[in-house]
């Protein structure tokens, strides 16, 4: 039985106006049925605000993509934690691959933005996974354990409720070509034990999410996996049935 508690929509550079409020009434007529699973929506900046009026009084938590790691300055183009918990934003994606390899981020800045956004006392969403040559040279925990014990350095234990691993391999992510339940679980329980290895037995309930290529028909057997706590969806978070029906099976 699936039992996943967290379902996150990354719409990356996609939507508008409408789609806040298309998706919000959607999500909000599911709500009573979706008790045991926390939903999260991240659009773009400029939509938070209005994502953030639609979901005010509903229990639908605002994601950010990314965030400065610097907390005010001449950082032109860049939005810090304090603006962003001005319009309600209380989620942020960390280290997508997206940002690794089109904007150059590095493992030391991605460790420096979920240090920044823990501190601000927001949940920061530390995303890792391999590319596709990686995982055929039989690499891919190797990359995967390097990005995320970068990204957890000086993590202290109390700050481990505000941190949530996503594993997005990079070859799953809009290919249509998804991990297999197995091949998502193996590095889930890796992963599980470098929490537990680092944050103690708080490590066994943080929140592990898979992302690439989830869609509403193979979402419950990924979300069945033991250490599969539920999914980062970005294409199919596009389509309000297509994204109810993956929150619905996460709910099991
Ligand atoms: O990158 C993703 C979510 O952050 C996954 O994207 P897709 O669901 O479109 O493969």
């Amino acid at each position: 039985m699936p039992n996943a508690s967290l379902v996150i929509a990354n719409w990356k550079m996609n939507g508008n106006r409408e789609l806040t409020k298309t998706m919000s009434a959607a999500l909000r007529e599911q709500l009573s049925q979706l008790q045991q699973v926390k939903l999260v929506v991240c659009p773009p900046f400029t939509l938070i605000g209005e994502l953030a009026s639609q979901c005010y009084y509903d229990d639908i938590a605002i994601g950010a993509q990314t965030v400065s790691e610097h907390p005010s300055g001449a950082f032109t183009g860049e939005v810090s934690t304090a603006q962003l918990q001005e319009f309600g934003v209380s989620y942020v994606l960390v280290g997508h691959s997206e940002r690794r390899q089109l904007f150059s981020e590095t493992d030391d800045m991605v460790n420096e933005k979920a240090l920044a956004a823990v501190n601000a006392g927001m949940t920061a969403v530390i995303c890792v996974g391999e590319n596709k040559a990686q995982r055929d040279e039989g690499n891919t925990w190797e990359v995967v354990a390097k990005q995320a014990k970068a990204a957890l350095i000086n993590l202290p234990k109390e700050k481990a409720g505000k941190v949530v691993l996503a594993y997005e391999p990079v070859w799953a992510i809009g290919t249509g070509e998804t991990a297999s339940p197995e091949q998502a679980q193996d590095v889930h329980a890796k992963l599980r034990a470098l929490l537990v290895e680092q944050f103690g037995a708080i490590g066994e309930k943080m929140p592990l999410l898979y992302g690439g290529s989830v869609k509403a028909d193979n979402a419950a057997e990924l979300f069945a996996q033991k250490d599969i706590d539920g999914g980062l969806i970005g294409g199919a978070s596009l389509k309000e049935s297509d994204f109810v029906a993956i929150c619905q099976a996460a709910q099991g």
